[in-house]
């Protein structure tokens, strides 16, 4: 019997960049987390530790480092930047998939930023097969929640049912959202202007939505994102359904009309899905 490879990839995670744009005194802040992962022929190395086509992570993390040297602009196109180079550079090397998430930084002074912990990331993950890039963009943890016009009602009951139906409910996710671009050339401005259209869209869409469930609002959302930018062919989303519990107040012969929530943590709903623009 023999055991071959399957499918494998390789390369560094977590690399922490940040780059202080000097050209004046007011300072520019790029704060960035990179991953790569390569693939291509690497027989070599899994059956018998013959290292010769293997690109060490650690140098994948300097290039990550001597690129931005020159600059970062768009993640999308910083992303693509880095995927190219590690195939065409690289003989081994027949796919290179980069993702970075950039942490925003809100200006409060020339050289002065604040970012809460955690917080909303702006995401992209570039994939280059030595002939065409791939490029998707999106958010991950942008928090929303409305605090009426949401119901969640007429659902099946079987005999283990015992959640209450409500015509009025905290709404609450950390939204995940990726789309692909289908665009001709495109560039820094280009991908930041879709993203600033996408995000938009998003929140109009959550906001002014009446929600009769989240599957509801997940597609309300994709939809809309889809409206704004033609480029987009699809929409992936993930909503987790961070529940707020109505606080019963009885005990203590107090009323509670919709005014103090304990919030949930474990376990929660998570609803996903994809939105597509339909072909006719
Ligand atoms: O919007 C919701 N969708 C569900 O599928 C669901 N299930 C549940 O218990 N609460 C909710 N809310």
């Amino acid at each position: 019997m023999t055991f071959a490879m399957g499918p494998n990839n390789y390369g560094k995670s977590g690399i922490r960049l940040v780059r202080v744009g000097r050209e004046s005194a007011r300072h520019e802040l790029r704060d960035l987390t990179v991953h790569t992962a390569l693939s291509g022929d690497l027989d070599a190395t899994h059956y018998t530790g013959d290292n010769t086509g293997v690109l060490p992570t650690d140098s994948q993390k300097n290039t990550v480092y001597a690129f931005a040297r020159g600059g970062i602009g768009a993640i999308e196109a910083f992303a693509e930047r880095l995927a190219r180079h590690f195939v065409d550079a690289t003989p081994s090397i027949t796919t290179a998939r980069v993702r970075i998430e950039e942490h925003g930084w809100t200006r409060i002074g020339d050289h002065s930023f604040t970012r809460g912990e955690g917080g909303e990331l702006r995401t992209t993950e570039a994939l280059y097969d030595g002939e065409t890039v791939r490029i998707r963009s999106g958010v991950r943890d942008l928090l929303l929640l409305n605090t009426t016009d949401s119901e969640f009602n007429g659902f099946l009951a079987d005999e283990y049912t015992t959640l209450p139906e409500t015509d009025d409910r905290i709404l609450a996710t950390a939204v995940t959202a990726t789309w692909d671009y289908q665009a001709e050339d495109p560039d820094d401005a280009f991908y930041d202007h879709a993203f600033t259209k996408a995000r938009g869209a998003l929140l109009t869409a959550f906001a002014d939505t009446y929600s009769l469930s989240l599957q509801q609002t997940l597609h309300a959302v994709g939809e809309r994102i889809l409206k704004a930018i033609p480029e987009v062919a699809e929409v992936r989303l993930s909503l987790p359904n961070r529940h707020h519990y109505l606080f019963d107040l009885g005990r203590f012969g107090l009323d509670n009309p919709g005014v103090v929530f304990q919030a949930g943590d474990l376990p929660y709903g998570l609803i996903e899905g994809t939105v597509r623009r339909e072909t006719a």
